[in-house]
């Protein structure tokens, strides 16, 4: 266990409730059925990993979830409000960082803060404060003049994190957050995460990486072929295997696969 997981008091992983709550979640994508049925309860205060191998459904549970994408079937509240009959509600309680995040271009990092804090219905001057600390907090300071579209990946993920931060959510949802984002900046989102989770507040985050996974997470979910394989704590989910990335491959069937056993002209030598 890392040293910052360690030592979150346990108020912070304690009951308060659901923090979502999905039922019978299905999506079709023409024949694809990419969401085949998902029932998932998260507990509130807890820093939760979604993880599951490429295609196995998480980008599509996560828009279904945090409102972006209608579901064919099922139902899902947020901090005790259903997404898709009082969106206002929900949307006012949560903060998303999305796969593929769009942002606008054309404003400098410290200008599409203020524009989001005013679209939240933030005052002003503390819409200045929080920006100000944020960007300081995530690295940015030498770059807030800049337009977006001279940000390099890192930096966008790290502006798009500030933006979902702004105004201070119950529920923050990131989708690959770590993905493109050097070691040094890695270890900043870290930190503000495990902070803003100590306050009580819930993270779920997406990711392939199950050391990460396991360095920070409380609660995990397996997922794969848009179902869910596992949920629960991490020691839950890791069962008796020696660690989450085994207990993963053998949830989502995978153990013992032998890569690369037909590649045989793979390699130097004869062409
Ligand atoms: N808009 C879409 N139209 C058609 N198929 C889609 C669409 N979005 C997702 N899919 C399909 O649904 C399945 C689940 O995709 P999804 O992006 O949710 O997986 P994922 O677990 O997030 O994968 P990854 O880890 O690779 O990002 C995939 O087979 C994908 O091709």
């Amino acid at each position: 266990m890392d040293a910052a997981r360690a030592a979150r008091p346990s108020a912070a992983r304690g009951g308060r409730g659901d923090a979502v709550r999905v039922e019978g979640l299905w999506k079709r994508f023409g024949d694809h059925v990419a969401v085949a049925g998902v029932d998932l309860t998260l507990p509130a205060g807890q820093f939760i990993g979604l993880v599951g191998p490429n295609g196995a459904g998480k980008t599509t549970t996560l828009s279904m979830i945090t409102g972006l994408l209608r579901p064919d079937q099922g139902r899902v509240t947020v901090a005790g409000h259903d997404v898709w009959r009082d969106p206002a509600e929900v949307k006012a309680r949560i903060g998303v960082l999305p796969e593929g995040l769009r942002l606008f271009e054309r404003l400098s990092g410290s200008e599409l803060l203020a524009y989001t804090g005013r679209l939240r219905g933030l005052p002003g001057a503390e819409v200045d404060k929080r920006a100000d600390q944020l960007i300081d907090v995530l690295g940015l300071t030498g770059a807030r003049d800049k337009l977006v579209v001279d940000y390099s990946t890192g930096m966008r993920k790290k502006i798009g994190l500030a933006a979902a931060l702004l105004h201070n959510p119950e529920v923050l949802f990131l989708d690959e957050p770590f993905e493109g984002v050097d070691p040094v900046s890695a270890q900043t989102i870290r930190e503000v995460l495990v902070r803003y989770t100590d306050s009580g507040a819930t993270v779920v985050f997406s990711s392939h990486v199950m050391e990460l996974v396991e360095s920070l997470c409380d609660w995990v979910a397996v997922m794969a072929a848009g179902r869910i394989r596992a949920q629960g704590t991490l020691e839950e989910v890791r069962g008796d295997a020696p660690s989450l990335q085994n207990a993963f491959l053998e949830l989502v069937g995978a153990q013992g696969r032998a890569a690369g056993d037909s590649l045989d002209w793979l390699g130097g030598g004869a062409r």
